[in-house]
């Protein structure tokens, strides 16, 4: 194994084999857990895009929302799932697909459109261009104020989908989609993510569909793997400690050594 490859899957805490069942377990009862501690806290809210990783988080908060109601006798515990198209979503039918199927309590509709466009001629108003990469950047990060606006006035924590194999390469926008209070889905990558979606029985599609973050305008539903230069399979191959061709080693080990200031604190005098 690569030196690099073993301190990246000590950090990441991944295992090479996996139990479906006990790892929903596993998920389950830390978000019941956390919010058990946290006494105030009553709801989980997250944005559910149609994608493979939020159709997994939602089912997990709806599984643990629905085990606390049932524990407690407190029907204040819920899960409030979050549509938040830019416009018209092409997609859109994936993800009322994934909020029926995880028996969402609550649905809540944010179109962020009006906000983005805002923000972009607000900004360009002083002669700053904004290109289609960064209002993608722009898109993810209002759909974090719209999450977390839900949460202030639900006593709720804002639910992330964030990876392992999203985490390695930094592949989310720092403060937007990065931005979460509990992650459940922390130590898993792509394909053990999938192993959770069958064992749930979720439907095919939703499971087997191409990653994608959909946020730019001129290259819609660019496929992650082609934005990342390497496939997830060599992804969540390299994260099982298992052996990927050299070419593949480095742009994974390249894109973990360039977004390191995703996976930490602000950088202060303290740090070197
Ligand atoms: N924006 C899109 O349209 C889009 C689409 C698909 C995927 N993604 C993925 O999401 C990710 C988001 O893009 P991004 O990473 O360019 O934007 P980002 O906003 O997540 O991170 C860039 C910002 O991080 C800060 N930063 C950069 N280097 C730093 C350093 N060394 N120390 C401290 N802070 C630093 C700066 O504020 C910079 O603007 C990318 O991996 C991208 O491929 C984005
Ligand atoms: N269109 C969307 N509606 C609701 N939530 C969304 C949408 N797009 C993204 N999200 C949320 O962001 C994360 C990250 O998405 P990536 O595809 O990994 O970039 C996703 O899990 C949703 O929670
Ligand atoms: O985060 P999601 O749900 O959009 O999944 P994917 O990253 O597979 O698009
Ligand atoms: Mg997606």
């Amino acid at each position: 194994m690569r030196p690099l490859q073993k301190k990246i899957i000590e950090f990441e805490q991944t295992k090479p084999e996996i139990s479906a069942q006990e790892e929903i377990r596993r998920s389950v009862d830390f978000l019941k857990s956390y919010l058990l501690k946290n006494k105030s806290l009553k709801t989980l809210v997250l944005g559910i895009s149609g994608g493979q990783d939020s159709t997994l988080a939602g089912k997990l908060s709806e599984i643990a929302m629905t085990e606390l109601r049932e524990e407690t006798g407190d029907a204040e515990y819920k899960f409030v799932a979050v549509r938040l198209p830019y416009g018209e979503q092409a997609d859109e039918s994936d993800a009322m697909q994934a909020i029926e199927w995880m028996e969402a309590d609550q649905v809540v509709r944010v179109n962020i459109k009006k906000s983005v466009d805002e923000m972009v001629n607000a900004v360009e108003a002083n002669g700053i261009e904004i290109s289609d990469f960064n209002k993608g950047n722009i898109k993810a990060r209002t759909r974090m104020i719209a999450q977390y606006a839900i949460a202030g006035d639900n006593s709720g924590v804002v639910v992330g989908t964030d990876h392992a194999a999203e985490n390695i390469t930094g592949f989310y926008t720092k403060f937007g989609d990065g931005a979460a209070d509990v992650t459940p889905l922390f130590r898993l990558d792509k394909r053990q993510g999938k192993m959770l979606l069958k064992e749930l029985n979720a439907p095919v599609n939703l499971y087997e569909k191409t990653p994608t973050a959909d946020l730019e305008e001129d290259r819609p539903s660019l496929p992650d793997e082609k934005a990342l230069g390497v496939t997830y399979t060599d992804i969540d191959d390299y994260l099982e400690g298992k052996d990927v061709s050299d070419e593949a080693a480095e742009t994974i080990e390249g894109w973990f050594k360039r977004t390191e200031h995703k996976r930490r604190s602000p950088y202060t005098v303290f740090d070197k």
